[in-house]
């Protein structure tokens, strides 16, 4: 998952680490950083045949910590004062690292920002380590754009039962195998769930949905194909009231936030079963696209978490990174597979973990 992303990570974090220590060697009397320094070592020329007559070489020459080595263990052990000139370049590449990963602008603009006011003009402990301080800009500006996610599980346990989830989204972006997915999840949690088979617009749609629930166990409320949604999700809850079911789940039909009759009849849903939380679902392999439509969907019909699925197949990350900074609404869950397991709450602190492998 990401791991594209992780691999442009890595560079930019060497790339910025290489600024500070140049700006570090500048600082030192007689210690300017030369295009030696960060040039690949030499190839050593062929050794000369043995010549009669002539000194052998030395067996090792002592070694040179080459620049990378210098930029991992660099001590700083007095004082640095990074200043923006000596990242300039490096925040330029990591812009460009960002946007090409398909980061929305604005969730771009916020790291790079964060990582500038984290490492210019900031006296250095000493004994800090150059890639220590890189890391840990960029966990903390990786953090404060994917926010804090979305608790679920405490979030049930503080609600009055039944608590009834509203599933939107566009069409094929794997928003029925979520609905699935999170009933089977909610299950193992402890708690009881009963599945609404709201799109009854798309032919096949009450089965996918019907197939899964009983896959799963879990209890599905069906009319037949072309019904009122928010009638079917009026006797979902209802069921779930009278059975005392602890969480609603209902599926609709995929929509774009543009076509107006299907928006007006999410609208007729929400007013119908009184949702307590609309989750948009979205496929993060569509990068940008996925941001800029649940924006809309956001401004249209509201949403209150997001859900991105075929995270396994999305190299990038864009998405994930960007949703809940551009959209201002936390990403819950992450679609990792088609199995029923292949779901994982979207917990930051473990995809920034995850993106900075082997960080300091
Ligand atoms: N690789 C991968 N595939 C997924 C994931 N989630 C869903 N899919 C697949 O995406 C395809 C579409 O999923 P559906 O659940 O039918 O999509 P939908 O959004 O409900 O479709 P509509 O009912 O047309 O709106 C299926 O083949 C799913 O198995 C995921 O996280 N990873």
């Amino acid at each position: 998952m990401f791991g594209g992303l992780r691999e442009k990570l890595k560079a930019a974090r060497e790339r910025l680490g290489g600024s500070i220590n140049a700006a570090a060697a500048r600082a030192e009397p007689g210690g300017e950083i030369t295009p030696a320094d960060t040039a690949k070592p030499p190839i050593p020329a062929p050794k000369p045949d043995a010549v009669p007559g002539t000194a052998a070489a030395p067996a090792s020459e002592p070694s040179v910590p080459t620049f990378v080595q210098k930029m991992k263990t660099l001590i700083i052990d007095r004082e640095l004062i990074v200043s923006e000139k000596d990242l300039d370049d490096a925040l330029s590449e990591l812009e460009l690292t960002l946007l090409e990963s398909d980061v929305a602008l604005p969730a771009t603009d916020a790291i790079i920002s964060s990582v500038e006011k984290n490492l210019v003009g900031r006296h250095r402990k000493i004994g800090e380590s150059v890639d220590h301080l890189v890391v840990h800009a960029l966990k903390a500006a990786l953090l404060d754009v994917l926010g804090q996610g979305f608790d679920l599980k405490a979030y049930i346990a503080k609600h009055e039962r039944p608590v009834k989830i509203l599933f939107t989204g566009v069409n094929g972006t794997g928003k029925t195998t979520t609905v699935a997915k999170i009933g089977s999840w909610l299950r193992k949690e402890g708690f009881t769930v009963v599945i609404g088979a709201g799109d009854t617009y798309r032919a096949g749609a009450i089965e996918q949905i019907a197939v899964h629930a009983e896959r799963l166990g879990i209890r599905v409320i069906q009319h037949q194909e072309g019904a009122d949604p928010s009638a079917v999700l009026f006797d979902t809850v209802e069921y779930a009231k009278a059975h005392k079911i602890d969480v609603v789940l209902a599926d609709t039909a995929g929509r774009f936030h543009n076509k107006a009759n299907l928006m007006s009849q999410l609208e007729k849903i929400k007013r119908v079963m009184k949702p307590d939380l609309v989750v948009y679902v979205d496929e993060a392999v569509a990068g940008n696209d996925a941001v800029t439509r649940a924006f809309e969907f956001d401004r249209t019909v509201g949403a209150d978490a997001v859900v991105l699925t075929k995270a396994d197949m999305d190299s990038r990350g864009g998405a994930a990174i960007s949703i809940a900074h551009t959209i201002g609404k936390p990403l819950m869950f992450l679609g990792v597979g088609q199995a029923y397991d292949d779901i994982m709450p979207f917990e930051p602190a473990t995809v920034v973990e995850e993106l900075l492998e082997g960080g300091a």
